[in-house]
């Protein structure tokens, strides 16, 4: 690497004032300050070199060469102009600088004037490059050189071609000195002036050459000379006024730092060495530092990932509560409430917890079986009584037991006919199918489909009116059925712990909404009806009167109803499928489910209390005192809807309408309007949505199987399942269901019975589950209607040993998956039938009822009983066992 400074004297002046004298005794003199300063400095090592060029007539000429041929100059970026192909001559010593002093003395152009004999006729510069080294890192590749330029100018002088009395060649000659000296002039009054504007250095060969020594990054000094004769005071104006100009030029002189080719390629080549060297031997100190980079590296992202992975699990917690808050939402209310309160009160409510069940209440009045060990586990994840309430619970809450049973249960039969051959494994499958199928899952799944303002319009005002007047009977005729069915007394006093709760609750005389222990809006809220008529215990009931219970019981706040399809946890039990126990325990199967004179008279007391005239139904009928609009419904037929129909009753026309809930289209055909409109007043008077889902089921109508026949194959399919699935979730009569099933097997003649089945039962679930419910009919309700799914259990039971031989009975044990080594086989079998909803396990429990209870044969059965003939007229001559209300 090399330093470069450049330093340059000029010479300036008229012709023959002395400017050849002056540069020599400089260039001498210099010389000899040079190699002083060497001597000086032995620690270093000096080279210098000389060059010398004129410039005559604009032409470069080479002083050290006797080739006269003008050289070229050239523009390198980093050296500036240079000249070409000139020769530099390295001295030796001070002596062989002056040899070649001589000789440049000898070539420069040299003619005689007027003014001067010995004239100079050229431009001469004078280069001695003075390169120093110490010595004590030569040879080691890492020393420094430090380079000098010093240009000995030599100007030739102005004149005046006048005072030279120059001519021919002489003159021209004083032309081209003198426009080479206006150029520098010019060029030094623009640097005088600064270096803003153009500076004209390339108008001529001299400044080219010279410009870095005169604007540029150089020491320089100018020395002008003046004649003193007065002929020359014009020039010596001149010369004066170029030197104050140039005194103006300021330069800044830096050490430039030169790479040469010979020090580039010896940097280049220790670059490589090192290079190849840290290859070799990777364990040298940079590789060594980079591997050790590398590894704080690997484990700074091995510690980020962790902490990011650990950031990942909290936000997937974080994610999974919130999910769950949001999914329980008010239903974390609910269970949060109902877990607390069962633990409060499972002990003091287990009882009535039997006694709602249907198998609490399977007793052992006919297997001699008792339950009751293992009732309190089923209930446990049914429902839970507290003093005030009932509602049910999710299986979360079960027992251990419970839950281990409901898992290792297999009630899956005929499909999975694996029972268990403990006979308390009955037990599982009302309450699996209530508790686990309705409570659990459909719970759980209900919660997402709550209709939060459907219902919430309703009151308890409106909710009597809907009611019927006979209901507050109930309580004792389930009382008596109880004390009738029970026998057992730790039940019977369970049946009437929920008699006297429905009593205490219908005693207040108004509508209750039950909140306690903690509960609120969000528990169940069950309502009682009042009628307005007094009670009295003591009184006996009239059996004649049909009764109907009603039982709402919502898993949600009062205001948080069930959507449409949402299944709706309500049962409407026919006391009238077992009003008199006696004869229903005593009658055949076949025989409880005709009708009766002694029936239909209940019927037409309870739609005509007053006078028995069905055009006497008024709007009265919706005020709550005298309607039982239920069994409007259940017992009206269409024929009789038609004839009831006029101007001046239509109220009470669409009033059996809607309680009828067939919502045939003949009807609709000739009452559509009036119904519409009927339906429109009544829900804006009483603002009841209830009377609208109402009017929804009932009236909607849906394309019939003549309509198109083509798709009635999986209409029907798809209506039986509903069906079938109604039937389940209604608890509907076993031998109801197995007739209906063996009865409509696909005929596109039935879709209209399969349509009224549909949407009675559609009816009674969704027009109920948006009620709030009553706690004392819900209790009874919810008893009335396990005892008589398990009384047909038992007739079952009863029926088997009459119906059934011993080879027989193996078979249907093995095919129902009934252990043969187990105990109370047929015990188990009859609480298994129709307890699935797969078509595989619905026909073989059909199958097999049918043949239990000398079922007619479905061809001899009236279709007309499931819907379209029912009549008010008595029937005594038919076996019936069509729907009546439930
Ligand atoms: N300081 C001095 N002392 C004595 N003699 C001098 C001095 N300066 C110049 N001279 C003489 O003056 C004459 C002219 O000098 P010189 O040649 O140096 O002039 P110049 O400026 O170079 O002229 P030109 O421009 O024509 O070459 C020379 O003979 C020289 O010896």
């Amino acid at each position: 690497m090399d330093w470069l400074l450049t330093a340059s004297i000029f010479a300036y002046g008229q012709t023959s004032s002395g400017k050849t004298y002056t540069m020599t005794g400089i260039t001498e003199y210099s010389v000899l300050d040079i190699y002083d300063y060497i001597a000086k400095h032995p620690e270093r090592e000096f080279i210098l070199r000389f060059s010398a060029i004129e410039i005559y007539n604009e032409a470069v000429r080479d002083l050290l060469s006797h080739d006269t041929t003008p050289l070229r100059l050239l523009d390198d970026p980093e050296k500036g102009t240079t000249v070409e192909k000139l020769t530099e001559e390295t001295l030796r010593d001070k002596d062989h600088l002056r040899d070649l002093l001589t000789v440049c003395e000898a070539q420069r152009q040299i003619g005689e004037t007027a003014l001067n004999e010995t004239s100079s006729r050229s431009h001469q510069i004078l280069r001695l490059t003075i390169e120093s080294s110490a010595r004590q890192y030569l040879g080691r590749g890492n020393s420094s050189t430090l380079v000098a330029c010093v240009n000995f100018v030599d100007l030739a002088g102005s004149e005046r071609a006048s005072q030279t009395a120059s001519a021919g060649v002489r003159l021209k000659e004083g032309s081209h000195i003198n426009r080479s000296l206006l150029t520098l002039g010019k060029v030094v009054r623009q640097l005088s002036k600064g270096r803003n504007g153009h500076i004209p250095y390339r108008d001529s060969k001299l400044t080219r050459i010279l410009q870095s020594s005169l604007g540029g990054n150089a020491r320089t000094a100018i020395i002008c000379t003046m004649s003193p004769a007065r002929s020359h005071i014009e020039q010596s104006r001149n010369t004066l006024l170029f030197a104050t100009c140039a005194k103006e030029v300021v330069t800044n002189a830096q050490v430039n730092v030169v790479m040469s080719d010979k020090a580039l390629v010896k940097h280049l080549q220790r670059e490589l060495a090192r290079l190849e060297s840290e290859m070799k031997f990777p364990g040298s100190a940079s590789c060594t530092s980079h591997a050790e980079a590398l590894r704080e590296k690997d484990a700074q992202i091995k510690k980020l990932e962790k902490q990011l992975n650990e950031l990942m699990e909290e936000r997937d917690i974080v994610k999974s509560q919130l999910d769950c808050l949001l999914r329980s939402d008010g239903d974390d209310h609910d269970d949060n409430h109902t877990a607390k309160r069962w633990d409060e009160h499972s002990r003091s409510s287990r009882s009535l917890a039997r006694n709602t069940s249907e198998e609490a209440l399977s007793v052992s009045d006919t297997c001699g079986v008792s339950y009751q060990d293992q009732d309190h586990r089923v209930f446990s994840g049914s429902y839970v009584f507290s003093d005030d309430t009932v509602f049910p619970v999710q299986t979360v809450e079960l027992p251990e037991e419970t839950r281990d049973q409901k898992l290792m249960s297999p009630w899956h039969p005929p499909s999975h006919h694996s029972s268990s051959d403990n006979t308390g494994s009955y037990h599982m499958k009302e309450v699996a199918f209530r508790s686990a199928s309705e409570v659990s899952e459909e719970h759980c799944r209900e919660v997402q489909c709550i209709d939060i303002h459907e219902h919430r319009g309703i009151t308890s005002h409106e909710f009597d009116l809907l009611l019927p007047q006979d209901t507050k009977f109930q309580t004792l005729e389930l009382e008596d059925i109880s004390r009738e069915a029970v026998p057992q007394p730790d039940e019977d006093q369970e049946l009437e712990s929920i008699t006297n709760k429905t009593k205490t609750v219908e005693d207040s005389g108004e509508v209750h909404q039950y909140e306690s222990n903690g509960i609120t809006n969000n528990d169940i809220k069950l309502y009682t009806c009042n009628s307005g008529l007094s009670f009295d215990i003591n009184k006996p009931c009239p059996r004649e009167c049909l009764s109907v219970k009603r039982c709402i019981m919502s898993s949600k706040d009062s205001a948080l109803s069930r959507s449409k399809s949402c299944r709706a946890s309500f049962m409407i039990i026919p006391n009238s499928w077992f009003d008199d126990s006696e004869d229903t325990s005593q009658t055949p199967p076949d025989e409880i489910f005709r009708y009766t004179p002694r029936r239909l008279d209940k019927v037409r007391r309870s739609l005509y209390p007053k006078n028995d005239n069905p055009s006497s139904l008024d709007r009265s009928m919706f005020s709550g005192e005298d309607v039982s609009d239920e069994i409007i419904k259940d017992m009206s037929t269409i024929d009789e809807v038609d004839k009831d129909i006029s101007p001046s009753d239509t109220e009470e026309t669409i009033i059996s309408d809607i309680n009828c809930v067939t919502g045939l289209d003949e009807t609709d055909n000739n009452h559509g309007g009036e119904l519409e409109e009927y339906h429109t007043q009544q829900a804006v008077r009483d603002g009841s949505t209830t009377l609208r889902s109402v009017k929804h089921v009932g009236i909607a109508s849906t394309p019939s199987a003549i309509d198109s026949p083509s798709r009635w194959p999986i209409d029907f399919e798809k209506m039986q399942q509903e069906i079938i699935q109604l039937w389940h979730e209604c608890n509907v009569p076993m031998v109801h269901r197995t007739y209906f099933f063996l009865l409509f097997k696909g005929d596109p003649a039935d879709d209209i019975y399969m349509e009224v089945e549909n949407r009675r039962l559609s009816f009674i679930k969704s027009s109920f589950s948006a009620r709030p419910a009553v706690e004392g009919e819900f209790n009874s309700t919810m008893a009335t209607s396990l005892k008589n799914l398990r009384r047909e259990r038992d007739m079952l039971y009863k029926q088997m040993l009459k119906k059934l031989c011993n080879g027989e009975k193996e078979r249907v044990y093995t095919k129902w998956g009934i252990d043969l080594s187990s105990k109370q086989r047929r015990l188990q079998l009859s609480r298994l039938v129709w307890t699935q909803t797969d078509m595989e396990h619905i026909r073989e429990s059909a199958s097999l009822v049918a043949k239990l209870v000398d079922i007619v044969e479905p061809g001899q059965a009236l279709k007309e009983m499931f819907g379209l003939n029912f009549t008010l007229a008595p029937r005594a001559e038919r076996r019936s066992f069509g729907l009546t209300a439930w």
